[in-house]
């Protein structure tokens, strides 16, 4: 029986090898990690993540030919195959600060694997990694070798949240670099045999390290950069009556550029955008293409603006200034149908707001307090370290409320501000909303989820992003 093991029980690691155990029965998949709170969960009824479909996985798998264990250095020692699914944090400290990838947690694993194994390995990139970087694990691998060898290759994984499982159950593409010698071809032919179990041989694509490496990383910066261009439109949508969701059905109906990815919001989010395109800039600088290097930050940029525009709107238009006025937050996860906060515009939005001092009171459905309360007093990138790693006692941050139902967070608020497209929040009874708030009553909508028209109806003032104005906001300065 062929053994995997993964290194790494996240966002990536769980859901990639539960499909993988659920599709080939014949592979027996250990998924490890250093959290010792986060195995347990996977081992209980309560995952420690939430991904429609992924319950119905695990359950049909788990104890069967899928294991979650602590026990890293066991089933890495008995694996054929090493999956490696760690954070790739931006480095905080020291040469690239800010931009580079941290590569901490790979090498320590990289360093793990040489030290246990026995056997031959192959050695499979699953997180996103600097390009090159499989130059450097082959390294320590070679150098601590005590004659295994070893080949690494590159499988980027293209998942998003939200649709984790329905992505790997149908990906577009399946993508696998190796070394262009026998040796790397024997073992791209046999990861791509595990993939063949389910995915239609001419979506698995082979490539060389570097190419599989960076593809993905354009890939995200692809994706951010076309919610960046249609973020930028908005602006001008705003300042000139166009209807940013006209504008983008239009453009989007050119087959060229087609119709998915073009919703203007208050701003991406997620772990990984931000992250990757930071680490392409620096790849960019390090081979000396500072132009290169500018184009891609600008992406950033505007999603930067982005946010901050949409506080000042709010800001401006409720008489320059929200202290202590109580302002309800709808939406704290990064996109709707996952928990996860990491890097979501919630973070930026809500930091705007308490610095101009508002009272916040927020629900989100899948979001504990625990979690939004550590976000808001997290320093940048800290959230992208083990859980056991991060701050342990955040300072919680007053005049942040958390609760559990949107009634219950816009009583008395002055404004409503809608930030994760979440289903239920299209289904509110806005009426009901609108008698209990202090009036003016305003809605702020950075998602394009509510249907403004009604509410005005309903007596609000309504902000939606990319829409022509209400008369009360037309005046006011929007800038960042
Ligand atoms: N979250 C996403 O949707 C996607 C993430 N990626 C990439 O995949 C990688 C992992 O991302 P996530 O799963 O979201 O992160 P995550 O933080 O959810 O999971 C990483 C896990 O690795 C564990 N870990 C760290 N060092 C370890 C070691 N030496 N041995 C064993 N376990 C160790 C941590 O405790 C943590 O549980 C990153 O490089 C990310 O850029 C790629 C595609 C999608
Ligand atoms: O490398 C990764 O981590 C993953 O990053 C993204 O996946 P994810 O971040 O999970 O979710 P997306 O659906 O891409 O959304 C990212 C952010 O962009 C926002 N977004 C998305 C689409 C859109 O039209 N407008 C928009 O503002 C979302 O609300 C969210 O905040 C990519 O879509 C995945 O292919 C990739 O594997």
């Amino acid at each position: 029986m062929v053994k995997i093991c993964c290194l790494g029980a996240g966002y990536v690691g769980g859901p990639t090898m539960a499909v993988i155990a659920l599709k080939c029965p014949s592979i027996e998949v250990a998924v490890v990690d250093i959290s010792v709170a986060r195995i347990a969960a996977w081992n209980s009824d309560q995952l420690p993540i939430y991904e429609p479909g992924l319950e119905e996985v695990v359950k049909k798998c788990r104890g069967k030919n899928l294991f979650f264990s602590t026990d890293v250095e066991k089933h890495v020692f008995e694996a054929d195959i090493v999956f490696v699914s760690v954070n790739t944090p931006t480095k905080t400290r020291g040469l690239g600060a800010g931009k580079a990838a941290d590569l901490t947690y790979w090498e320590s694993a990289a360093r793990m694997i040489a030290d246990v194994s026995k056997s031959d390995k192959i050695v499979v990139e699953k997180s996103t990694v600097p390009v090159k970087t499989a130059e450097a694990i082959e390294k320590i691998l070679t150098h601590n070798s005590k004659g295994i060898k070893y080949q690494i290759l590159s499988n980027p994984e293209f998942l998003a949240e939200g649709t984790a499982i329905q992505d790997l159950f149908n990906p577009d593409r399946v993508l696998i670099g190796g070394r262009e010698t026998p040796e790397g071809y024997k073992a791209v032919q046999t990861l791509k045999s595990v993939y063949a179990q389910w995915v239609p041989e001419d979506r698995i694509l082979t490539t060389n390290l570097w190419s599989a490496e960076l593809s993905k990383l354009a890939a995200n910066a692809f994706l951010a950069q076309r919610i960046s261009s249609v973020n930028a439109m908005s602006a001008l949508c705003e300042a000139t009556g166009a209807d940013v969701t006209e504008v983008a059905y239009a453009v989007g109906k050119d087959t060229r550029i087609g119709q998915k990815f073009l919703n203007a919001s208050v701003g991406f989010g997620g772990s990984c955008f931000q992250k990757d395109i930071l680490n392409l800039v620096y790849i960019c600088e390090c081979n000396g293409l500072p132009e290169v290097a500018e184009y891609w930050k600008q992406v950033i940029k505007i999603n930067d603006y982005q946010k901050s525009r949409f506080v000042n709107r709010l800001v401006s238009s409720m008489f320059n200034t929200v202290a202590n006025k109580k302002v309800a937050i709808l939406g704290f996860a990064f996109k709707k149908d996952t928990g996860d906060t990491r890097e979501t515009p919630a973070i930026d939005v809500c930091q705007g707001l308490l610095g101009d001092k508002a009272q916040l009171s927020i629900y989100d459905p899948q979001v504990t307090e625990d979690q939004i309360q550590r976000d808001l007093s997290m320093n940048k990138f800290d959230w992208d370290h083990p859980l056991h790693l991060q701050p342990m006692s955040p300072t919680t941050v007053k005049k942040v409320s958390v609760v559990w139902d949107a009634y219950d967070a816009t009583k008395d608020a002055h404004a409503v501000c809608i930030l994760t497209e979440w289903d239920e929040f299209k289904k509110l009874d806005f009426q009901r909303i609108y008698d209990n708030m202090q009036k003016p009553a305003f809605v702020f909508d950075g998602r394009n989820v509510v249907d403004a028209n009604k509410l005005r109806e309903i007596g609000f003032i309504v902000y939606s992003i990319g829409k022509p104005l209400d008369a009360w906001l037309k005046d006011m300065p929007a800038v960042a």
